[in-house]
């Protein structure tokens, strides 16, 4: 067994660019999909590619296979960001971006779209990159709890404090803000705890 087949980290050069690698097992479940690759030198993600065809109407989401598996080394999370130029010109999203894979997940990389444009459909062929993947360490915490936490420049502050912008809530103070409400909580069970 090597050792990225024990799931230890393996460093590595690539062979074009002379960047720093690390190596992660990947099978291909379809045998045409091609090894997801950076596009350029400095990239931090590696295209993904939907193995089968689909159209969306506006505001219709679906989740796309993407041919691949991976054994990622511990330590390390593989994250699935959107495209930003599928964003913008069609208005794809994901909806659970980024989305998270986890080391020890062995099963096809799938991908969740949307499309969010409010009028045209948008249609995925076969091979057509739809997301991108990135690569990351990632560190395991141990929570200690504490009474108090240490004090920060920030403190409490957020979800605006810093202020709003021109369209909305430019001048609202974090005291105005009202706190965020889980809607369809009935539909949720996976917001609840165990
Ligand atoms: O965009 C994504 C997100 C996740 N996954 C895979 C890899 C990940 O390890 C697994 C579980 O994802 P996550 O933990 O986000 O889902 P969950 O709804 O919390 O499921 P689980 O209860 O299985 O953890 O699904 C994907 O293929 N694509």
């Amino acid at each position: 067994m090597t050792a990225a087949e024990s799931g230890e980290p393996v460093g590595g050069t690539d062979r074009v660019s002379g960047e720093a690698t690390l190596e992660v097992l990947l099978r291909r479940l379809d045998p045409e999909v091609p090894v997801p690759a950076y596009a350029h030198p400095g990239d931090a993600g590696c295209d993904l590619v939907t193995t089968e065809s689909a159209e969306l109407e506006p505001g219709e989401r679906t989740v796309l296979p993407t041919g691949v598996s991976l054994a990622l080394p511990e330590g390390y999370a593989a994250f699935v960001h959107p495209r930003s130029g599928l964003a913008a010109r069609c208005g794809v999203a994901l909806v659970n971006a980024p989305g998270t894979v986890d080391a020890g997940y062995r099963g096809e990389i799938k991908v969740i779209v949307a499309n969010l444009d409010p009028r045209e459909p948008v249609r995925f062929e076969r091979f057509d990159r739809i997301a991108q993947l990135v690569v990351q360490r990632v560190e395991k915490v141990r929570f200690r709890e504490v009474e108090e936490l240490p004090g920060s420049v920030r403190d409490t502050g957020g979800f605006g404090s810093t202020g709003g912008h021109a369209g909305r809530g430019a001048r609202q103070t974090a005291a105005q803000q009202k706190d965020y409400v889980a809607v369809g909580a009935d539909r949720a069970s996976d917001l609840r705890g165990q």
